[in-house]
């Protein structure tokens, strides 16, 4: 196996699911089927928070979802929890600053997809030299989702970080939906990860649709 390349890692990042259990009141089961059938580009499984599952129960669900995935040949990422991307041979994973270093990560899941929460230039530089093969920045608008979000910066990150030459793939995350994905991608994202836009929507297939769409046009 080889690292992904970055126009491939660009094309997953377009419409970028993130879940837990806990963030969806319909079967996440369900909620996942109809956002694999919207079109999302790549799946975060996301188990954290109050009311997440541990332990066997996290296991067992992050499997279920690992395989629904692979029908529709969408990339299944684990956040946080590198043992269990190894132990269920996921397709990559995503750790923030304060996860174990993005060296040690690589270390030990080889060429497999690796993502870096980053919020400043700093952090993005740091992320790069370790060995990431995409950045995720943000909150860039108010999110309810995450109650250790740092603070708000709108699209200013993003726009600063490519004019500081910072060229890896880029996702952005908090707050966005069908209405304000375009001024994301606009300002330098690749394209955009998003929790209850998808997870909470009355229908998670249109809401997935909508979103695709809405990327799709700016690129
Ligand atoms: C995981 C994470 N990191 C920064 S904001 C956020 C939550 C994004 O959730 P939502 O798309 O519901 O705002
Ligand atoms: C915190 C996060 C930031 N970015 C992405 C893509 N995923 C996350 N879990
Ligand atoms: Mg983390």
């Amino acid at each position: 196996m080889v690292r992904i390349s970055n126009e491939k890692m660009r094309e997953l990042l377009r419409v970028y699911f993130i879940m837990g259990s806990n963030n969806c009141k319909k079967d996440p089961l369900e909620v996942i089927r109809e956002a694999l059938e919207g079109g999302i580009t790549l799946f975060q499984f996301r188990e954290k928070g109050k009311g997440a599952l541990t332990g066997e129960k996290k296991h067992v669900f992050a499997k279920e979802i690992q395989s629904i995935c692979k029908k529709y040949n969408v990339p299944f990422i684990v956040n946080d929890d590198v043992d269990l991307a190894i132990a269920l041979d996921a397709d990559g994973v995503h750790i923030g600053q304060e996860d174990e270093s993005a060296d040690r990560v690589r270390e030990k899941i080889g060429d497999k997809i690796l993502g870096v929460s980053v919020h400043n230039l700093e952090e993005a530089r740091k992320a790069i030299a370790q060995g990431a093969d995409y950045i995720g920045v943000g909150p860039v608008f108010p999110t309810k989702t995450k109650e250790d979000a740092k603070e708000v910066q709108g699209t200013s990150l993003i726009l600063s970080l490519r004019q500081n030459g910072i060229q890896i793939p880029m996702v952005g995350i908090g707050g966005i939906n069908a209405e304000n994905a375009s001024e994301v991608v606009k300002a330098g994202a690749d394209g955009v990860s998003v929790i209850t836009a998808i997870s909470l929507a009355e229908s998670p297939f249109e809401s997935t649709k909508q979103l695709v769409m809405t990327v799709n046009e700016c690129l």
